[in-house]
């Protein structure tokens, strides 16, 4: 019988790592895309995720792992964009194993970053009849993301003391999967982060809904559609599926944000200084990263805030 532990070493054998040229001849790190959950498991496209290591310690197949603190990204896209994915942390990837490469003498700071692909919910102007990657419905999108979690956490990544990183619906994400694995009826094991790091991040669904911020209504409808072929028609779910804890909190919003208003992370930051002692909230204002995907699409914002919490952990 094969275990899950053999199953994993086959998965991490399946695809080379690639280097990141530098700018001089040696790489400033590796890449690989993998499944996270074979085929044969039920893995879809989705169920898969982006690894780029700072540098390559070893030749085998499993995960190499060196100092530092490992990072864990988690896309938007309003759970159910098919053209963001976990790629589109590549920008910021680059910048931070730039920094890695031309930091300081001593250990750095970053161990590794691991960004995740999940199954999307069907989005209207982008139809995929059939595809079982993009039929999820709520608490698929978690599932996967406790999934991808948990096949880090076997293979040595994302132990101990990471940092789980989302944007937009990722961030919720982040929250979601770290809050009680169990109440979205998820047996993985997963451990949780030391700090999560919301950037322009969604955190109440239905508050945005019933009361948009004043400028905002003509958002009500996108958002409507997005959360209901998420969650489903009903208000109460969207309520009762709320964003929660970890050891500290990193809120970061961009004030150039078309999409995402300011007031999100408010109610998200006044949910946690009410809620639990113990979380240390962190608000990052970020001036000049540009409008909702720029965030990700340039990455040098992204990097910067992730750079510093990386140094802080
Ligand atoms: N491009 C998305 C829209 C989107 O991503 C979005 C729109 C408004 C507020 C937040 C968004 N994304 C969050 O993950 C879509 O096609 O639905």
């Amino acid at each position: 019988m094969t275990t899950p532990a053999d199953n994993d070493h086959l998965t991490w054998a399946s695809a080379p790592w690639t280097p990141i040229p530098g700018p001089n001849t040696a790489p400033i790190g590796w890449h690989k895309h993998l499944p996270y959950l074979a085929p044969t498991r039920g893995g879809t496209a989705l169920h898969t995720l982006d690894i780029w290591l700072p540098s390559l310690l070893t030749t085998t197949s499993t995960l190499p792992s060196g100092p530092g603190t490992w990072l864990i990204y988690i896309h938007g896209g309003a759970w159910r964009d098919p053209a963001v994915t976990a790629a589109s942390f590549t920008a910021a990837a680059s910048r931070l194993l730039q920094r890695a490469a031309t930091a300081a003498a001593g250990p750095t700071p970053l161990a590794g970053i691991a960004s995740l692909n999940y199954r999307l919910s069907p989005h209207p102007g982008h139809p995929a009849p059939g595809d079982p990657a993009r039929a999820a419905a709520h608490p698929d999108h978690i599932a996967d993301v406790l999934a991808g979690l948990a096949f880090l956490q076997r293979a040595g990544a994302a132990r101990g003391r990471y940092v789980l990183v989302g944007h937009s619906c990722g961030a919720t994400l982040a929250l979601q999967a770290v809050m009680h694995p169990r109440r979205w009826g998820v047996e993985a094991e997963v451990g949780k982060p030391a700090v999560v790091v919301g950037f322009n991040g969604l955190y109440d669904l239905a508050g945005f809904i019933r009361a948009p911020p004043e400028g905002w209504e003509g958002l009500v409808g996108p958002y409507e559609e997005f959360i209901r072929g998420a969650f489903g028609p009903e208000e109460a779910v969207w309520r009762a599926v709320c964003p929660a804890t970890a050891e500290g909190v990193v809120l970061v919003q961009s004030r150039e944000d078309t999409l995402v208003p300011s007031s999100q992370l408010e109610s998200m930051r006044v949910y946690l200084e009410g809620w639990v002692g113990e979380v240390r909230t962190e608000v990052v204002e970020v001036e000049d990263a540009g409008d909702h995907d720029d965030m990700w699409g340039r990455g040098d914002k992204m990097a910067e805030v992730l750079w510093d919490v990386l140094l802080g952990v």
